[in-house]
């Protein structure tokens, strides 16, 4: 299965609509992929939308940031994990929200982000929490959907496995700062879940804030296939199913658990 990670760069120079149509035409080079990932609130950046989330926030149904990736989910033929948009739920508040489109562009699933980031302001106080694990499966594997600061709780994805999940798909906006967490803690999941982690983070700057890039394929055995640098970058791997359940059978860590089950 071949996947691509569209690492975009988030700078606030470029408005959400450009960066918009940028990460469509983006999306639909990648026409020889089976799964495309965007990062997490690429559209405005995950640290620049603080103060304006409400206006930016968008239904995941029919906003002009679904309606332009399930085109180019259907024009490239592929798979595609659209990241995450501030989805507005009306009375129920604002969710940092993912979506998921199958080849002909029909939106199949929505992650709502469980845990809030809390360590500044913005997105712990101004946006309601996601309570769902949810997974899709695709031709090839089960996604198990999670985004960024969910990365820092084993529990979630061992729910994600114990719902199916083979390939752990995380969007982010990681900041440069934790940079070392983020490709720690990717691994450890890949290790810990004997599954695919696919993380995929921004570049550039956005709200002040250094992004971390660095988008990374992990494999069941926690070897690190491909990795991208700082900037903008498109990371590609071919990824081998076989191997999860080929990990599971031959070192059968996660048959031998005694607690959580
Ligand atoms: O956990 C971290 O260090 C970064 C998390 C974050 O930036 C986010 O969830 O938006």
């Amino acid at each position: 299965m071949r996947v691509s990670l569209i690492q975009l760069a988030v700078d606030a120079a470029e408005s959400p609509d450009a960066r918009r149509e940028r990460a469509a035409g983006l999306v639909r080079a990648e026409s020889g992929s089976d799964l495309v990932v965007l990062p997490e609130m690429w559209t405005t950046g995950a640290f620049a939308c603080a103060g304006h989330l409400p206006d930016e926030a968008e239904s995941p149904a029919d906003g002009p940031t679904a309606r332009l990736m399930s085109a180019a989910a259907r024009e490239a033929g592929v798979w595609l994990h659209a990241g995450s948009i501030i989805e507005q739920a009306g009375a129920d508040g604002l969710f940092n929200t993912s979506l998921v489109f199958d080849p002909s562009g029909r939106l199949v699933r929505t992650y709502r982000k469980i845990h809030l980031f809390g360590f500044d302001e913005g997105e712990a106080v101004l946006m309601s929490a996601g309570r769902d694990v949810v997974t899709a499966q695709l031709p090839e594997t089960v996604i198990g959907l999670a985004t960024c600061y969910d990365l820092r709780f084993p529990e979630l994805f061992r729910a994600l496995v114990d719902a199916g999940a083979e390939t752990l798909v995380i969007p982010a906006g990681w900041p440069a700062a934790r940079r070392a967490h983020w490709t720690l803690l990717a691994r450890a999941r890949a290790v810990e879940d004997q599954a695919y982690v696919l993380a995929v983070g921004t570049a550039g700057t956005n709200g002040g804030v250094e992004q971390a890039g660095h988008s990374i394929v992990v494999d069941p055995w926690g070897e690190v296939l491909a990795e991208a640098g700082p900037g903008e970058e498109i990371l590609r791997a071919d990824l081998d199913m076989a191997r999860v359940s080929r990990t599971r059978e031959e070192f059968p860590a996660l048959r031998n658990r005694v607690l959580g089950r």
